[in-house]
């Protein structure tokens, strides 16, 4: 047990600091405190003393040195029970500093705000604060360690409970929650200045030494992919105003693990669109997906793709989702996990919320943005593999028509390459391999996750049903023999993109040109495995 008898406070987010401080004061704890936060405690009227008039020292050289020094880190370091460690600190005055409250500067804000200067992010680069959370983590059998406002309360019921004293337990649980967040602010400058050396070309390493991969727990949620598999969601520092992990839930139950992973799926397939756009994603793939002059119609057109597999999928829109929209969603039985999108109308909103069986539960997710510019995949990929991870760039190349070099004799009409570039596009976020089967701008067939070429073409023919006829066809890579176009012609396709590039490709461009089909290369492979 630890007997609180001073404590040091030093925050930047000033949140709920002065009833902290009035309360600790009331319990008969002497309160030590630097500049700013001492300011705003006294100015509320709770006495608590400088640190400067303790350590005899004034804070310096712009508050770059307010906390550095003997007195308080011995405070902090100081064993209690070594007779050596006694004597000194007796000798040199440093007394015990048996709890340390410390927030440390917004860096992580600050360098998110767009167009912050080297200089200013460089100064909000926290040193003291750092070393003392160090200090007593380190020496957590005797000193209590608080990083957070929303521990204030368990602390103060902590210490009111038991006479000023904190249990051990509590003591470890707070040093290891410092010692995370230390991490976690040294990961986002080591971070932050490494994505200024590459900005700057500085450096032509792609991949920084070494990769520290730093959140913040958002939430546990009920369980893993299975229901033997515990879980949690963890948000990045800076993670982007239109990611996932910054999004609003307006309404609904709980996300689960499973929604996550398909709302993450169907927010990138969103995000490569610019028209009106709306997508079906079941088990982490697409099996409708359709861009019209409204979002009603994409949502019809999309959910007509599969309307078998759409039950219990989760949706995204790029455009806020209207009322027509939330109708057709609402209608004939269907029912849909979550939605994502960059905002609902009101109407569309209460029609989601009141109507029956979708009611409370249907997830409602705001992202503000969704589109190519949203920057919400920006940022790379991560893989965890047996020993370690994989670290890539994330597939932004979007191929519009010009990337579309026609190999055949036969050229695409005008819209037969529009469904082409629209199913390129939507390949790409299919798991290889890949082959999407379209009509203008709307899936009609998806084949994914198959080993061979040939079985994903057969399937997204199978999935397209009687409409393959007259219909396009893209492949997220290239065709390594002559029998995947030949079964899509066979089945009625009638044009074809790929990337190109096999041994076979002047085989394969054979194939198309004896029946007259158009073909295009993009150049561009999208495996997604
Ligand atoms: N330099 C130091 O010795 C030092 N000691 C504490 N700080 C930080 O100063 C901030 C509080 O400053 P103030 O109380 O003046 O508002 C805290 O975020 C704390 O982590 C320091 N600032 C930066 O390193």
């Amino acid at each position: 047990m630890v007997r609180v008898k001073r404590a040091l406070i030093s925050v930047s987010d000033k949140t709920g600091i002065v009833d902290f401080a009035r309360d600790l004061v009331a319990l008969g704890v002497e309160v030590l405190s630097t500049g700013g936060t001492c300011r705003t405690i006294n100015e509320a009227g709770v006495p608590v003393t400088e640190i400067s008039s303790y350590t005899g020292f004034p804070e310096m050289l712009s508050g770059r040195v307010k906390t550095l020094h003997p007195k308080v880190h011995g405070g902090l370091l100081g064993l209690r029970d070594d007779p050596e460690h006694r004597a000194a600190m007796e000798q040199h005055g440093i007394e015990n500093i048996d709890l340390l409250v410390v927030n440390l500067y917004p860096f992580e804000k600050t360098v998110a705000r767009p167009g912050v200067s080297r200089a200013e992010a460089v100064e909000q680069i926290d040193i003291g604060g750092p070393a003392m959370l160090r200090s007593a983590a380190k020496n957590h059998r005797s000193v209590g360690v608080v990083t957070a406002p929303e521990d204030y309360p368990r602390v103060l019921a902590a210490l009111r409970e038991q006479d000023r004293e904190l249990p051990p337990s509590l003591l470890r649980e707070l040093a290891v929650a410092a010692f995370q967040r230390t991490a976690r602010y040294d990961a986002a400058i080591a971070e932050w200045l490494f994505a200024q050396e590459l900005a700057d070309g500085a450096t032509q390493e792609r991949f920084p030494r070494g990769f520290t991969l730093a959140g913040t727990r958002a939430q546990t949620l009920r369980y893993g992919e299975n229901p033997h598999q515990e879980a949690a969601l963890y948000r990045f520092a800076t993670p982007g105003a239109h990611s996932l992990t910054s999004a609003q839930v307006l309404n609904g139950k709980a996300l689960s693990y499973n929604n996550y992973v398909d709302l993450d799926a169907a927010l990138r397939l969103a995000s490569d669109f610019e028209a009106p756009f709306a997508c079906v994603v079941k088990h982490n793939n697409p099996c409708g997906a359709a861009s019209a002059a409204t979002l009603g119609e994409a949502i019809a057109q999309a959910w007509a793709g599969d309307p078998v597999s759409a039950f219990g999928s989760v949706l995204a829109f790029n455009r806020s989702v209207d009322l027509p929209t939330a109708k057709f969603l609402t209608a004939d039985r269907r029912f849909v996990e979550a939605i994502v999108a960059p905002g609902f109308d009101e109407d569309a909103f209460e029609h989601l919320t009141t109507v029956p069986k979708w009611g409370k539960n249907v997830r409602l997710l705001t992202v503000g943005e969704v589109g190519p510019k949203s920057g919400a995949y920006l940022a790379g990929e991560l893989k965890p593999i047996s020993g370690g991870f994989l670290v890539q760039d994330a597939d932004q190349s979007r191929e519009q028509r010009e990337q579309c070099e026609v190999v055949t004799r036969a050229e695409p009409t005008s819209e037969q390459l529009d469904g082409l570039v629209f199913a390129n596009l939507v390949a790409k976020h299919v798991k290889s391999n890949a082959i999407v089967i379209a009509k203008g701008t709307r899936v009609l067939g998806v084949g994914a996750g198959q080993m061979s070429r040939i079985d994903s073409v057969q399937l997204a023919i199978a999935k397209a049903g009687d409409q393959v006829q007259g219909a396009v066809l893209a492949s997220d890579a290239f065709f390594p023999f002559p029998d995947g176009p030949e079964t899509a012609m066979d089945a009625g396709i009638t044009a074809i993109l790929q990337p190109g590039g096999s041994v076979k490709d002047k085989a394969v461009i054979d194939a198309c040109d004896e029946r007259g089909v158009p073909m295009v290369f993009t150049g561009a492979r999208h495996f997604r495995h």
